[in-house]
């Protein structure tokens, strides 16, 4: 422990002073802890001003101090760990491609998720990364990706029912995030479980649970050791966690038992079945062998990642639809013209180039993943640095998405006309889904799943912003709103 506490992060100070990297005096154990903690509570004490959109100085005090203070790379420590931020971003990229394999999720990342998403792919390093990787790709590729947009057309038609029912029972306000979250949780609930989809629901409720608790870890367990307290917090999460495997474990038996007496001859479509149906086909050639733990892992990863994540988007995307109406206008009459009157179909996706471009700015604006955290596993060179085994890289997107060296004086405001190109897209300074081999497996799930809900709303429902949203974000885990979004909805009949 001494090696991990002491000595490897002094090793990693020294050889980063070397280069000229610096940053705000560590204290003992806590680090910098303490000062991130003052710094974020004194920025998000009060409500913004006005609905705008600079907001790295409100959600990232700390980097706006540091690195004024000691440039664009600096050092500052959570609890014992040291952490490099970098914004430049060639180096970002040569991390992302080059070292993906030598750089992943640091020991304190996967302590602090350990009980809630374990091992599954968000949080697996090295060969286990690697093989779950290519196994659970194809679920996100290609015709299979397109199958599940029944699932997204359904569940959404349910929602637009059940806000038709409440418009028509008086109500004209909309807290729309409550909406969005329930939509997202259903959609991903179904491509997971397909016909136990109920019971996924109720499972993912827990995990709701678990994951909140789970989010004030770095409270709970910078300090050495602390994970093995009997304390409360550590006694929920336990328990928790046995209560949601519990449920999983029946839902994974009950496909079991189908094949084994020969009622079905495969686990299933969704991608509970897929993964039951990989792990059939026993050690796949290099070893690696699913089993149930990683299964659940995994179920568990794709319904944190694959919900909370989309739901944000669609949410910050309300807001600035609802304060941006002429871009409600360009979409809508870009879904006439497309569809014609016909039903909105997956082939119609891509053409919907207006609604592609608000959506890309809302992720820039408010990307829901803020900040990208990656471990150097071996020493590194960088282009002109050297990265020690053992130094956490945090690359803060939200940071470099609001750069004006990178976007221009209006970085700040919301034009989609900027990804009217297609540079901006697919270059190197837009990365709400991260990038290279380890970048999100769900980015063309979560697209899809935003075009045809958006689509779908716009289609149906005029909307404003209404004057009791207060406008706060806030990053616990994702970038969220605090006090959600309401919005005033009309159905476009009525106009
Ligand atoms: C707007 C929605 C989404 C955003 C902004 C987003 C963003 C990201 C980001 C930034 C990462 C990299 C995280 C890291 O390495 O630290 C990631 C990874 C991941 N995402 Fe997403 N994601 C979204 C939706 C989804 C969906 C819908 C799914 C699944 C259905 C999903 C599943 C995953 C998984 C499993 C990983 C880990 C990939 C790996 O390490 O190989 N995400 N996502």
């Amino acid at each position: 422990s001494i090696i991990c506490y002491w000595v490897s992060p002094r090793r990693i100070q020294k050889i980063m002073e070397k280069q000229g990297v610096r940053g705000p005096k560590p204290r003992f154990l806590v680090g910098n802890i303490l000062d991130t903690a003052s710094l974020l509570s004194k920025s998000t004490a009060n409500d913004c001003r006005s609905i705008h959109h600079d907001i790295v100085s409100r959600l990232l005090p700390h980097y706006i101090l540091w690195s004024k203070t000691y440039g664009k790379r600096f050092i500052f420590w959570n609890g014992v760990e040291p952490r490099m931020c970098l914004t430049e971003t060639e180096l970002i990229k040569e991390l992302l491609s080059k070292y993906s394999s030598l750089s992943g999720k640091s020991w304190l990342q996967q302590q602090g998720s350990k009980h809630f998403i374990g091992r599954g792919l968000l949080m697996a390093n090295g060969d286990d990364w690697y093989h779950q990787r290519h196994i659970v790709a194809p679920a996100f590729m290609g015709d299979k990706l397109k199958s599940y947009a029944g699932y997204m057309v359904d569940c959404t038609k349910q929602m637009l029912t059940s806000l038709e029912n409440a418009i028509a029972n008086g109500q004209t306000e909309f807290e729309i995030g409550d909406y969005m979250t329930r939509l997202t949780a259903d959609i991903i609930s179904r491509t997971e479980f397909d016909t136990n989809y109920e019971k996924g629901k109720q499972i993912f409720h827990l995990l709701t649970v678990l994951q909140n608790l789970c989010a004030r870890s770095t409270r709970h367990l910078w300090f050495p050791g602390s994970r093995f307290f009997p304390s409360k917090y550590n006694r929920e999460i336990k328990s928790l966690k046995s209560e949601v495997e519990r449920l999983l474990m029946e839902i994974i038996q009950s496909r079991k038992d189908c094949v084994e007496i020969g009622r079905s001859s495969s686990h299933g479509n969704d991608l509970l079945g897929m993964l039951l149906n990989e792990m059939q086909k026993k050690k796949s050639g290099n070893g690696f062998s699913l089993n149930l733990q990683v299964i659940m892992d995994e179920c568990k990863t794709f319904f944190f990642a694959g919900h909370d994540t989309t739901a944000l988007l669609l949410t910050w995307t309300m807001m600035l639809l609802a304060t941006n109406p002429p871009w409600q206008h360009k979409i809508r009459a870009q879904l006439k013209q497309l569809c014609n009157g016909s039903p909105l179909c997956v082939e119609h996706l891509s053409k919907l180039t207006q609604l592609n471009m608000v959506i890309n700015e809302s992720l820039r604006l408010y990307p829901p993943a803020s900040l990208l955290p990656r471990m150097a596993f071996e020493d590194i060179k960088l282009g002109d640095l050297l990265i020690p085994k053992g130094l956490s890289i945090w690359i803060p997107v939200l940071a470099i998405h609001h750069s004006q060296e990178i976007w221009g004086k209006d970085a700040n405001e919301f034009n989609p006309n900027r990804f009217a190109s297609k540079s901006y897209a697919a270059g190197r300074h837009f990365m709400p889904f991260a990038a290279g081999p380890r970048n999100c497996v769900g980015q063309g799930f979560a697209l899809m799943e935003a075009k045809i809900i958006l689509a779908m709303l716009i289609s149906k429902f005029s909307f404003t912003i209404s004057p009791n949203y207060r406008h706060a974000p806030l990053v616990v885990l994702t970038m969220k709103p605090k006090y959600g979004v309401q919005i005033l909805l009309k159905p476009l009949s009525d106009l």
